[in-house]
């Protein structure tokens, strides 16, 4: 009995799964296809080229939904069938308007990422997503980012130690890894009050190699699978960053229970909403919470950082236009006094580097949603079971929103007429509910660090392969690292 009724569940299962494709292909009929379509594999061999040459396939998508704009352009990877678009008005859609329609796209994009991310702000949807949005927007309010200035300033200054010590040597420094690092640090202090040298123990052993193996498994998804040494070593790793952010949690949680004191800081304030709840569950989600704001904040602020020195390294006139501004923040300051937030917020010109960027090189070069139910992209239907793909590179590249977009042009920022929360073409930190939660922190945060940096050292690349992008990854860093010397 329990036989046919598990034959019949696989026969019914694979009928539906049939006529969903075939719906979705007499629905998609209409949508310009993308080229290199094969008939049964649709663009996977197309893309799988793509990964490791160049154009590589973030380049592709922008291209092929920016040429068919405001439509959306077709893909198909395996039987999955996704549209690409690069529009302003269909991004306001996904993002803002329609958002109840698009949930987040957990079976293909961030399948890899779930094990660590699990239902973690970035992955969850509905009341876990909206109670615990609320809780962490709460913790990061105004008085954290004060914090953030300090705890910047402590980790650019170990930096600079690390700097001095090759200044004028000739000797280079890979700025890729060490911008990792300082975002590590600052990310592991702001939220747990961690101390560098616990920072330096758990994240680069634990955090940073099982993130090797997330992302080696989006390409090779059999990796998942395949009970090799380093399937064995991953799991390991998982364990051991979990009991060492559990163990934080329910520390923390002891101390504030019994009335002790405890550092104000990222952890603290999500508790303090939190303590009337179970304590296994308060753990085991906040657990995915830090592992989430680990993952989210910071190889996203970390490329920022150093796509924005190698740019400036080219550009003689932006370096000096940050470091006459910083001076003036800087300079003034007292001996071991720190900048205002209201301080940092007059450089302009330095933000404006940092977001241009982001708009250049689109660190995360696009986001992807699942339709939940029939819609209408730029005039084309969209069935449900759509995976939408928003090139936010398509939208930054446009020439008719921003002209000349392969030209580094921090002035873009700066003009007064321009409003970049106007009209979905400024999209770094998307936009709309689902937007980052960590933008003011990691804006603020690379201005500390950029300033300092600018004003103290001079920067010279040490390496031809400087400006070359990786292709598998994202966030979209150097291919061979950042190499530099400093003077
Ligand atoms: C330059 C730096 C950063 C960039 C470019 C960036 C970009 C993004 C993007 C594109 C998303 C949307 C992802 C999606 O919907 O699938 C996002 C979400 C998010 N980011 Fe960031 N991010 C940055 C820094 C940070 C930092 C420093 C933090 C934490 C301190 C952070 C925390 C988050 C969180 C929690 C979300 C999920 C929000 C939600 O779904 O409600 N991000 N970020």
């Amino acid at each position: 009995m329990i036989a046919l009724y598990l034959i019949l569940k696989v026969v019914v299962g694979a009928v539906a799964s049939v006529l969903g494709f075939v719906r979705k292909e007499l629905v998609l009929a209409r949508a310009p296809m993308a080229p290199g379509f094969v008939p049964f594999i649709g663009h996977t061999i197309t893309l799988f080229k793509a990964v490791g040459s160049y154009p590589c396939t973030w380049d592709l998508f922008a291209q092929w939904s920016t040429a068919t704009a405001p439509k959306p352009v077709r893909v198909q990877i395996f039987t999955q069938h996704c549209v690409v678009i690069a529009d302003p008005s269909t991004m306001k859609r996904v993002m803002s308007s329609n958002l109840k329609n698009y949930s987040k796209d957990l079976e293909f994009s961030y399948a890899p990422f779930l094990e660590i991310l699990g239902t973690g702000l970035v992955t969850s949807g509905g009341d876990t997503w909206r109670k615990m949005r609320g809780h962490i927007s709460k913790a990061l309010r105004v008085e954290i980012l004060d914090e953030i200035i300090a705890i910047a300033t402590r980790a650019v200054d170990r930096l600079c130690v690390k700097l001095d010590a090759i200044k004028g040597t000739g000797e280079s420094i890979d700025m890729e890894n060490e911008f990792r690092l300082l975002t590590l640090q600052v990310i592991g202090e702001a939220i747990l009050s961690l101390s560098p040298e616990e920072s330096d123990e758990l994240f680069p052993s634990l955090y940073l190699p099982i993130m090797d193996e997330c992302n080696a498994r989006s390409l090779s998804p059999w990796r998942t699978y395949l009970p090799t040494p380093e399937w064995f070593a991953h799991r390991k790793r998982v364990r051991q960053l979990d009991a060492a952010i559990i163990k934080i949690v329910r520390d923390r949680w002891d101390k504030k229970r019994s009335g002790q004191n405890v550092p104000d800081d990222i952890l603290e304030r999500v508790l303090d909403q939190e303590l009337n709840e179970k304590r296994s569950e308060v753990e085991r989600q906040l657990c995915y919470e830090i592992k989430t704001f680990l993952l989210a904040g910071h190889e996203t602020s970390a490329a920022m950082l150093t796509w924005t020195m190698h740019e400036l390294s080219n550009n003689g006139e932006a370096t000096e236009k940050i470091r006459k501004e910083s001076d003036k923040v800087f300079g003034r300051l007292k001996k071991d006094a720190l900048p205002t937030r209201e301080s940092l917020d007059t450089l302009d010109y330095s933000l404006a580097a940092l977001k241009e960027t982001l708009r250049l090189y689109s660190v995360v070069p696009v986001v992807n949603r699942v339709a939940e139910e029939d819609d209408d992209l730029g005039g084309v239907r969209i069935p449900k079971g759509t995976t939408v793909i928003m090139s936010l590179q398509g939208v930054h590249h446009r020439e008719d929103l921003w002209p000349d977009p392969l030209v580094y042009k921090p002035e873009r920022f700066t003009d007064p007429g321009f409003n970049e929360n106007e009209g979905f073409k400024f999209l770094p930190f998307i936009q709309g509910p689902r937007n980052c939660l960590g933008q003011y922190l990691a804006l603020l945060e690379a201005r500390v660090v950029l300033c300092t940096l600018i004003r103290k050292y001079k920067w010279t690349k040490a390496s031809a392969e400087n400006g070359k992008k990786h292709t598998k990854a994202i966030p979209i860093a150097p291919a061979n690292g950042m190499h530099f010397t400093v003077a």
